[in-house]
């Protein structure tokens, strides 16, 4: 049998790990258009602020290791279409000279692009995005110029906050703008989110939240933003607003969601029985929602890649959904969530309610302690534990772990009143704050 992956990133390369690991003489085509693979997104914004050394660690696997395992490996050749009815992919390389590959099975893992935002001036320059290995190179060189003094950032989500430290780290006056009153909207409620910006502003950033980009101004470089509320004088802007499914090539034919996405099944099949779609093409089914949905992650990525890998081989194995799970550090601030927030559950009209709970780490007579804030959010009718979130700058995150499970596997909040959590004093307290707050639960 013979399996075409579009797209060799982290879904790609899970994927055709999985069958190239698993199912020996199964044969495998990777096609991606890119110079680079597994490149780890998270790590740019590490080295443009220079915690670590250089990008060349962040990238896990290459284009050798896949010849080595017997695949064929295409880099720097583009899709440029496909053709269902025959089972034949259309490629071309950087010299224009064009390919085809035949399918039996055919793995879309052609991942996500930013969302532009289509305000006037969009094409000066000094403007950036920040997906692909190479606008990180962008990003880093622009901010090793002298006349870069002030980078605007707009969107405080995950990458917006992320580089605005980094940016900041260089030296930089750092303006960041979202839309919503607050940073990291999407995945916490203000009540955490207040301190995220406290610490942003403690380190110097400004921030402008329920604020929009209208244009951008400049000669041939940009010089200005102008947003609904002002107008502010900037060398360099970098929006990260979000990213939505690259899906180009197959949207005419698959099924899709909302935002484009290609719809698939708990074996990552798309709506055509010889095509799978994999990582940020693809839609994934949400525990907390009980719904399918649209999760951009590494994680997600990665998951659906060995889903498909297997599915293709021959060894069914179901999906088991995702919580989106995900975590960000920022001058020492830790916070992690998982799930629903209280304002995403409104937002999806899920009736929650919610329990808090605030301590320090460690019992009182350890010195190296500090506050950890922790909320946990249920469903009002059924009581399942539906999302959390915990922030401190104590490292908490394996803690997103467990509350993750329990939302996948429907835990009430009730179950962890009396959940059996060890205490150590070099680690936690007697009265943990996970029981604490769930002994509070309404
Ligand atoms: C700055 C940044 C930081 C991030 N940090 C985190 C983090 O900390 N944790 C986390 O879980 N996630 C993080 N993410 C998100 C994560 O990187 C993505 O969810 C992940 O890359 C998705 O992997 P993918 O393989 O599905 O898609 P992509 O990474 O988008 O890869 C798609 C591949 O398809 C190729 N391709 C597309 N179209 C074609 C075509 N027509 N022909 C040939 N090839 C094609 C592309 O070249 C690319 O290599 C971050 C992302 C960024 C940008
Ligand atoms: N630590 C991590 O896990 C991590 C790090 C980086 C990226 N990622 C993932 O990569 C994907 C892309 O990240 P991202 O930061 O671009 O998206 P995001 O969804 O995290 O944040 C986008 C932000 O832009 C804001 N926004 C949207 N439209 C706007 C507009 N017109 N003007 C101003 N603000 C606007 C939103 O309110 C939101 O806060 C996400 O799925 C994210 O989870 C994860």
């Amino acid at each position: 049998m013979k399996t075409v992956i579009i797209g060799s990133n982290h879904a790609g390369i899970a994927a055709a790990n999985t069958l190239l690991d698993n199912y020996p003489g199964t044969e495998v085509v990777l096609i991606d258009r890119n110079t680079n693979l597994s490149y780890l997104g998270c790590g740019t914004a590490l080295w443009v602020g220079r915690q670590i050394d250089g990008y060349e660690d962040l990238f896990y696997t290459n284009e050798a290791t896949f010849r080595e395992k017997g695949a064929k490996i295409f880099m720097e050749s583009s899709v440029t279409s496909i053709d269902f009815n025959e089972k034949i992919v259309h490629f071309e390389n950087k010299a224009g000279e064009k390919s085809e590959e035949s399918y039996d099975k055919l793995i879309l893992a052609t991942g996500s692009k930013p969302i532009i935002p289509n305000i006037p001036g969009k094409d000066l320059e000094g403007l950036h995005f920040l997906k692909l290995f190479q606008e990180g190179q962008e990003v880093d060189r622009d901010m090793s110029r002298d006349d870069v003094q002030t980078v605007a950032v707009i969107g405080a989500g995950y990458i917006g906050v992320e580089i605005a430290e980094a940016a900041k780290r260089r030296g930089k006056n750092v303006l960041l703008f979202d839309a919503m009153p607050t940073s990291l909207a999407s995945y916490y409620d203000p009540e955490f989110t207040q301190h995220m910006d406290k610490n942003l502003e403690a380190n110097g950033i400004e921030l402008h939240f329920g604020e929009l980009a209208t244009e951008y101004k400049g000669d041939k470089r940009v010089e200005q933003l102008v947003t609904d509320k002002g107008t502010y004088d900037v060398d360099m802007v970098i929006n990260a607003i979000g990213f939505t499914a690259n899906s180009d090539l197959g949207k005419d034919h698959l099924e899709t969601f909302r935002n484009g996405a290609y719809l698939v099944d708990n074996h990552q099949k798309t709506s055509d029985d010889s095509v799978y779609a994999v990582g940020d093409c693809a839609t994934i089914y949400s525990n907390a929602l009980e719904a399918t949905t649209y999760i951009a992650l590494a994680t997600n990525a990665v998951r659906s890649g060995i889903i498909a890998g297997h599915n293709v081989g021959g060894t069914e194995l179901d999906a088991i959904g995702v919580q989106g799970s995900n975590g960000i550090s920022i001058f020492g601030y830790n916070m992690v969530s998982t799930g629903l927030s209280v304002a995403a559950a409104k937002k999806a009209e899920i009736d929650v309610d919610y329990t808090d709970y605030e301590d320090l780490q460690k019992p009182g007579f350890i010195k190296e302690n500090a506050p950890v804030k922790i909320r946990i959010v249920y469903e009002k009718s059924s009581r399942r534990i539906v999302g959390a979130q915990l922030a401190s700058t104590e490292d908490i995150s394996a803690n997103i772990h467990m509350f993750s499970l329990a939302v996948q596997e429907h835990v009430t909040i009730d179950k962890l009143k009396l959940l059996d959590i060890f205490f150590l004093p070099h680690f936690n307290q007697p009265y943990n704050y996970i029981t604490m707050a769930a002994l509070r639960a309404k």
